[in-house]
C-alpha cells in the first residue's frame, strides 16, 4: 500500500505529529510530536503512567490514535482515515516481556520475521548471532540460555528484517543490574550500525543518558522538554525536570528589583516582577565545600555568590561518592552535597558552602 506522500526536503525516518489518545474522557497522550532520524536514538522518558507506551503502541500500530499522523521516510503511515497494519510498517519491536518462542532454535527466533525463501537468509541469522556473540549458541533453544543471552537473541530477532524503525519498550528492565549495563552498550553499538531510527522507552534517567542522543521528557501526556542528554540535565525546564534526573536543593525566595537575597547572596531573576516568589534550585554535586577558617569561610569569586556558614548533620559513603547533609546557620535549613569518593566529616563541623551560579536554575515558585 503506498501512503500519501507528504512534502518535506529531506523527511525523517519517523515522524509523529500531533498525537491525541483519550481513555474515559482522559487524555493519556496529549498532543505529542517528534522526529527520530536514522541511526538515532531517542528515548521517551517519563514517569509511570505519564503515556510513554501507549505513544509507542500507537506508532507500532497496536493501538489507535485519537487524532495525529504518522510518517515513515516522508510516507504517511496512519491517519484517522488511512492506516497501515502493524505488519506493514517495517517497525523492530522490543518490549520488556519479550518472549522468544520456546520450540524454536536460536536460529529460528532470529530468522522469525525473514521470509522463508529470502536469499541470503541463513547469512543474515548468523550475522547477527555473530554479532551479538551467540553464534555457538545457533542451535539451542531458548530454555538453555541465560537472561542476557534471550534479551541479545530478542534484538537480533528484532533487527533481522531490517527494520526502518525500532520502537523498545523498557528493554532492559528485566535484566539484574550486572549484566544492564554491558547489554546496554552492546545494543546501543548494534542499533547505530544497523541504522534504524531507535524510539526507546523508559522510566529511568540513568537508562536515557546512557542510550539517548535525544532526551524527550513526557509529563502528563505531553512532551515537556527535548534535547541532548546534556543540555536537559543542565538547562531544566522547571524544578520537577530538574528532579527527575537527581536529587535536588531547593532555597526558596522573594524577587526585588531582578534580585533574589539568600545567604549565599544574591542570584539574577530577570524579567521576574517583585514579589515573586521563586526556588532556586541546585544538585547535590554543584555544592561547593570549604573547611572553616578560624571563623571565615572563602573569598568567593563574582559568580560564585557568598559562602554560607553550615554545620554537616550527617555524612554517609555511597560507593562512588559520599552524601553529606548541612543544616544552614542561617535559616536552620537542610542542603545536601555529594562529593567524590570518601569524605565523612563528623557531625557538628563547621563548613561553607558556595552555589556557583551557572549551577543553579531559578524557577518561579510552585505548588
Ligand atoms: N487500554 C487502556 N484503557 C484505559 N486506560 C489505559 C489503557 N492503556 C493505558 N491506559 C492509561 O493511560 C495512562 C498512560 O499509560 P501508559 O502505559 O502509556 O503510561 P507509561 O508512561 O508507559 O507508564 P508505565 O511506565 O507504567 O508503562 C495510564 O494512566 C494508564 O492507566
Amino acid at each position: 500500500m503506498i501512503g500519501k506522500r507528504h512534502l518535506a526536503q529531506t523527511p525523517p525516518r519517523l515522524e509523529i505529529r500531533n498525537i491525541i489518545r483519550s481513555y474515559d474522557g482522559r487524555r493519556v497522550v496529549d498532543g505529542v510530536s517528534l522526529r527520530v532520524e536514522p541511526g538515532q536514538v531517542t528515548c521517551l522518558l517519563g514517569p509511570s503512567g505519564c503515556g510513554k507506551s501507549t505513544t509507542l503502541r500507537i506508532i507500532a500500530g497496536v493501538e489507535m490514535q485519537d487524532s495525529g499522523e504518522i510518517y515513515a521516510d516522508g510516507e504517511l503511515v496512519c491517519d484517522t482515515v488511512f492506516r497501515i497494519p502493524p505488519e506493514g510498517r517495517s517497525i523492530g519491536l522490543m518490549f520488556q516481556d519479550f518472549a522468544l518462542f520456546p520450540h524454536l532454535s536460536v536460529a529460528e527466533n532470529v530468522g522469525f520475521g525473514l521470509p522463508r525463501k529470502m536469499a541470503g537468509r541463513d547469512a543474515r541469522i548468523m550475522e547477527l548471532l555473530e554479532r551479538v556473540g551467540l553464534a555457538h549458541h545457533a542451535g539451542d533453544y531458548p530454555h538453555q540460555l541465560s537472561g542476557g543471552e534471550q534479551q541479545r537473541v530478542a534484538l537480533a530477532r528484532a533487527l533481522a528484517p531490517r527494520p526502518k524503525i525500532m520502537l523498545m519498550d523498557e528493554p532492559f528492565s528485566g535484566l539484574d543490574n550486572r549484566l544492564r549495563d554491558g547489554i546496554r552498550d552492546e545494543t546501543l553499538d548494534l542499533l547505530k550500525e544497523e541504522g534504524a531510527a531507535v524510539l526507546l522507552v523508559t522510566h529511568e534517567p540513568d537508562e536515557a543518558m546512557r542510550m539517548a542522543d535525544e532526551i524527550a521528557l513526557m509529563r502528563d501526556g505531553k512532551i515537556i522538554q527535548q534535547g541532548a542528554p546534556y543540555n536537559i540535565y543542565n538547562s531544566p525546564r522547571d524544578k520537577k525536570a530538574a528532579a527527575f534526573f537527581s536529587d535536588i536543593n531547593v532555597i526558596e525566595g522573594t524577587v526585588k528589583g531582578a534580585l533574589t537575597q539568600t545567604p549565599f547572596g544574591r542570584f539574577l531573576a530577570p524579567g521576574v516582577p517583585d514579589g515573586t516568589k521563586v526556588e532556586i534550585v541546585s544538585r547535590p554535586q554543584h555544592i561547593r565545600i570549604d573547611f572553616d577558617r578560624g571563623g571565615r569561610g572563602p573569598n568567593p569569586t563574582a559568580s560564585d555568590g557568598v559562602a554560607a556558614r553550615a554545620s554537616v548533620v550527617r555524612a554517609r559513603f555511597m560507593g562512588r561518592e559520599s552524601l553529606v547533609e548541612f543544616r544552614m546557620d542561617a535559616d536552620g535549613s537542610v542542603l545536601k552535597a555529594t562529593v567524590p569518593s570518601v569524605f565523612l566529616p563528623a557531625e557538628g563541623t563547621v563548613m561553607w558552602l558556595t552555589l556557583p551560579r551557572a549551577r543553579c536554575f531559578v524557577f518561579p515558585k510552585t505548588g
